[in-house]
């Protein structure tokens, strides 16, 4: 068994392993972790610059960041860290003295960034364009619903990716021996090669494996792991049935219609739209639309898919900007208005919720609260819980959305608005998502903040409501109002041959 003694004196020498162990240990990690780390922390630092840059809407920002992934991705990491750590060698040394350990470090990172850089873009991408819809119905900024809203939810999503990065770094961090590291400094690999040459087997080298493995095959499982409860999400902790549902909003203050009246009213605005146009490009999307909406009135936006509804309600918020016209609330335009001042005005629910998923229900009420009105935390503490309170949310402040059904989902929504105290609060297809037997409770719940007086635009598709809440129905096709007026109007005697086609169609 020659061969077998040959493979033994070469790789399982262990008496080259035991002597090359301290230095391993305690030179040789330390740096590599050290490396690893450091490159990793200065990595996020350039790959958060790059991110930021790489989604800006100007392609001046963009173009920068693009070239310098593009350079530090294409290039092999080996040549990176032999250009920075010679060619800068001179500079290194008047910096950081006779070690040539900082450039490696500084290269790594430069080559972690444009990956890391990659990674955050891609996770900010991926959060739902409603997520900033909804801060900004929140009349959050742009920067503000990215600092506190979007970003966060990219990062938290890129978490395994950027573990595997760290990975990438311990490993990388071997090609640092490149640069002729003084003896003090030699990372894992670098000890196990000097080691190998003195004993003149492979025994240490097979230990500085073994030491590379021991750091990244357990990380490897966590982040496994860690991705799959990301992506599947915690349980819920109960079921509730979505026939209980109808229960707990009756159970709150707000749906019986005695207590309701003893509850504050609201102080609704009023709006008048006057030409509104609108276009996509070509699309001419709305076109010379005139309304005008009472104070403290419900009115319900009926029409066929693409009609242009939910445009004519992002008008009034100016999630889009008009293109032609004008839209004025309490007699004041609101295109003169500053778009935050307007949105503190008027409130918007959404067809999908957008609910921010890492904050429980109070906290996503309490959010604009403190972050927009600059509220102490307690006073928006108070309005949130009394809002919650009102939807028939008391049981459930603390649940995250992941564990609350569509129709709790909703009400958040509607809490969410309501606290912000609007004038006007606009429904985009509120219970188009939801389960049939959930989307009683959020009707109900709308009727009860129609009837305390809050003026509300109501863009929806249950028929059964419109007739009952609407004080006034309007029927749009093609970018324009076919017909407006009272339920009865609109349901019992319809005029346009388009509106009696629409009628037969859906009821
Ligand atoms: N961001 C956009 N870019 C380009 N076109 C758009 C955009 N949003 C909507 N549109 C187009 O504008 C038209 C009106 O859309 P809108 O969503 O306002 O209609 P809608 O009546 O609300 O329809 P639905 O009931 O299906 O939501 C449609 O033809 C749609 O394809």
């Amino acid at each position: 068994m020659e061969w077998f003694e040959n493979v033994r004196r070469s790789f399982l020498d262990f008496d080259a392993m035991a002597a090359v162990l301290p230095n391993m240990l305690f030179i040789g990690l330390k740096n590599t972790l050290i490396l690893a780390f450091a490159s990793t922390i200065l990595g996020v630092l350039v790959g958060i610059v790059l991110a930021v840059m790489g989604i800006s809407r100007s392609a001046w920002v963009r173009l920068p960041a693009r070239i310098y992934t593009d350079i530090f991705r294409g290039l092999p990491a080996i040549l990176t860290i032999l250009i920075i750590g010679q060619g800068f060698a001179r500079i290194g040394r008047q910096l950081f003295g006779p070690s040539p350990y900082p450039l490696g470090i500084i290269a790594l990172s430069l080559i972690a960034g444009a990956y890391i850089g990659e990674i955050f873009r891609s996770g900010i991408q991926s959060v739902e364009r409603g997520q900033m819809e909804a801060c900004r119905a929140l009349s959050m900024s742009y920067g503000q619903g990215m600092r506190l809203i979007v970003i966060p939810q990219g990062i938290r999503r890129v978490l395994p990716a950027m573990v595997n990065q760290f990975i990438g770094n311990v490993k990388d961090s071997s090609l640092v021996y490149f640069l002729g590291l003084l003896a003090s400094e030699r990372e894992i690999f670098r000890v196990g090669q000097d080691q190998a040459v003195v004993t003149g087997n492979l025994s240490p080298l097979l230990l500085a494996g073994i030491f590379y493995l021991v750091i990244t095959v357990p990380l490897t499982h966590l982040v496994n792991y860690v991705d799959n409860r990301l992506r599947t999400g915690r349980r819920p902790t109960a079921l509730v049935s979505g026939l209980e549902e109808v229960g707990e909003l009756q159970g709150s203050v707000a749906t019986a219609t005695e207590a309701a009246e003893k509850l504050p009213t609201f102080k609704g605005g009023s709006l008048t739209v006057r030409g509104l146009g609108m276009a996509y490009g070509d699309l001419e999307v709305l076109k010379d639309i005139d309304l005008d909406v009472k104070a403290g009135t419900v009115t319900c936006v009926i029409g066929p898919s693409g009609s242009g509804k939910s445009t004519l309600l992002r008008c009034l918020n100016r999630l889009v900007e008009p293109k032609a016209g004008d839209v004025t609330i309490d007699g004041a335009s609101i295109l003169t208005m500053k778009p935050e001042t307007l949105r503190r005005r008027v409130g918007m629910v959404f067809q999908q919720f957008n609910l921010f998923p890492d904050h429980t229900a109070l906290e996503n009420v309490m959010l604009a609260l403190t972050k927009v009105k600059k509220m102490p935390q307690a006073e928006a503490r108070r309005i949130a819980e009394t809002r919650l309170a009102d939807v028939g949310l008391a049981s459930r402040m603390d649940h995250r959305p992941s564990s609350l059904s569509g129709g709790q989902q909703q009400r958040v929504a509607i809490a969410r608005a309501l606290a912000m105290a609007p004038e006007v609060i606009l429904f985009d297809e509120v219970t188009s998502a939801l389960d049939p037997e959930l989307v009683k409770g959020v009707l109900n719940l709308m009727s009860d903040l129609g009837r305390r007086g809050m003026t509300m635009v109501v863009v929806t598709h249950e028929m059964g409501f419109a007739r009952k809440v609407a004080d006034q129905v309007v029927f749009m096709d093609e970018g324009r109002i076919v017909e407006a007026g009272t339920p009865d109007d609109i349901f019992e005697r319809p005029r346009s041959p388009r509106l009696q086609r629409f009628l037969n169609e859906v009821l």
